[in-house]
């Protein structure tokens, strides 16, 4: 599924109509859309549903949908609160709808029916929310009904994650076209409720996606013949310190468990016994400086190390070499890529991408999309910004959104264990940008396996490691 920001959305309308599609057809596009899509989710003839529009084209999808279900003998009643439409499409269809005789009132009715419907501001919306909608938002989530918004929850912003305090609650949302960024971004991500894209007949242009489980299985093979464990990469994974090991066998035991065909560690020697009585599989490199010149196909570095001037020294070493480098934790700072000879992943949390861009935490969460691939593509490498709903961002200036995972993830270790299941992948599948985004997607699927059968804060990023096999096989079977 893809994601698109409002700019993308008026131009995609923009095209349609110079291609003939007028803005009255896709607007009833839009409405037998929505009225389908609910009909399959509700038991449509149960309820009564109360449509509250705007002025503008989200306004007029909401008559479109109503004119659908008064055809099809639903109860339905439509209200213009904030006055009858102005944009031209939806005057024309609200025209359409009067001349059937259903009757309309721009007055609030006392409550209610069982279902009510938000078709008030959609990608039109501008932040904040005025003086004369705000009663009509706050009678709205007074209400009891199952609350219903069209293309996106009133007063949340399309583009980013901010919103308005008297915002719809939705609990439902029917995206048209594609998700809205806002789907994804906190605090307005709160306001959406199960969410579902709605086709409309527009050919897809975004180069933002959802990962989806396909996605996933067609790109990640676990057969093969004649292998060897050449066959599936050599990796090196710069991690731990004596008083760190933990982290180095999180991401050894993740990267094992995941694929690598053979796995190096480069660490100090007393988290050697640690890291070997979790990840037997692995090999060891003690002297401090670090051999590069080996054999090694993608290399992982900062994993419970701090940053200093000797990781520094590390990564320009790093840098000036050709195979993929994953950078996380203690190296992760403010640097120049510009002289990188190897592709470069980054793995940070808010935080650590808040140091790195020196960009305030509250900006970087709530423009999570923007803010990682506007860094992918300045220093052409690939961002991994990991949190709820972790954005992937590719230097080409597209990028996934990830939807597995949940809050058993919010452990320290879990970015670890990533880091691991990132260099594996990178080991096995030429494809950079969906390694990377399998891994993502995988490790957030082994979290939810977990939350299946127990409570999510339960888990233990060592678990993960253990749930692959069993989460590959569920994900591959998708194909
Ligand atoms: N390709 C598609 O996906 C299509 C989607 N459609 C639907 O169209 C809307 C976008 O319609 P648009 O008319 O551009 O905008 P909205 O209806 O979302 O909003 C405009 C109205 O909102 C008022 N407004 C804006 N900000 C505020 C605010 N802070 N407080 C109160 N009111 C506000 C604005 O009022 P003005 O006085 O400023 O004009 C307008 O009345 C999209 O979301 C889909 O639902 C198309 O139907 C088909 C193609
Ligand atoms: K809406």
């Amino acid at each position: 599924m893809y994601i698109y920001k409002s700019s993308q959305i008026k131009e995609a309308d923009k095209w349609a109509e110079e291609q003939g599609m007028t803005a009255f057809t896709l607007m009833e596009l839009s409405g037998v859309g929505l009225f389908n899509a609910i009909k399959q989710d509700l038991d449509i003839h149960k309820h009564h549903f109360t449509i509250i529009a705007g002025k503008g084209n989200n306004g007029g999808d909401g008559i479109v949908l109503a004119r659908y279900l008064q055809i099809a003998g639903v109860r339905c009643t439509l209200f213009f609160p904030l006055g009858l439409p102005v944009s031209a499409a939806s005057k024309a269809h609200f025209d359409y709808y009067s001349s059937l005789g259903f009757s309309v009132s721009t007055n609030l009715p006392d409550q209610s029916g069982s279902i009510l419907v938000d078709s008030l501001l959609g990608i039109g919306v501008k932040l904040p929310l005025r003086e004369n909608i705000q009663h009509v938002m706050d009678w709205m989530n007074r209400q009891v009904a199952m609350k219903v918004a069209i293309d996106l929850p009133t007063g949340a912003a399309s583009d980013d994650g901010d919103c308005d305090k008297h915002a719809f609650k939705a609990d439902r949302t029917y995206s048209l076209h594609g998700y809205k960024p806002s789907r994804f971004l906190f605090p307005a991500a709160s306001l959406y409720g199960e969410t579902k894209v709605v086709e409309i007949g527009l050919p897809h242009t975004s180069n933002w996606k959802v990962r989806s489980a396909l996605d996933v299985a067609k790109s990640l093979t676990y057969s093969g013949r004649n292998t060897h464990k050449g066959t599936f990469g050599h990796g090196l994974l710069i991690a731990g310190t004596k008083d760190m090991p933990g982290s180095a066998a999180l991401a050894a035991s993740g990267a094992v468990s995941c694929g690598a065909g053979k796995l190096t560690v480069q660490t100090e020697k007393e988290a050697v016994p640690i890291i070997a009585s979790h990840v037997p599989e692995a090999m060891y490199q003690i002297n401090p400086h670090i051999e590069l010149d080996h054999s090694f196909d993608a290399i992982a570095a900062g994993c419970g190390r701090p940053s200093n001037d000797k990781m520094e020294t590390l990564i320009e070493e790093l840098l000036a070499q050709s195979k993929p480098v994953i950078l996380d934790a203690g190296a992760l700072y403010p640097r120049s890529y510009a002289k990188k000879k190897c592709p470069i992943i980054v793995t940070p949390h808010p935080g650590e991408f808040s140091r790195m861009t020196g960009k305030e935490i509250v900006y970087v969460q709530r423009t999570r999309l923007e803010a990682a691939s506007a860094y992918a593509v300045e220093n052409n490498v690939t961002v991994v910004l990991k949190g709820e709903y972790t954005v992937t961002a590719f230097a080409d200036g597209s990028g996934y959104v990830n939807v597995t995972g949940n809050d058993g993830l919010s452990k320290g270790g879990s970015g670890d264990v990533l880091t691991g299941l990132i260099l594996a992948l990178v080991l096995r599948n030429k494809n950079i940008k969906e390694a990377v985004a399998d891994a993502v997607y995988l490790h957030g699927y082994c979290a939810d396996k977990w939350k299946e059968a127990y409570p999510a804060q339960t888990m233990r990023p060592s678990y993960i490691s253990q749930i692959i096999a069993e989460a590959a096989n569920e994900i591959l079977k998708e194909t």
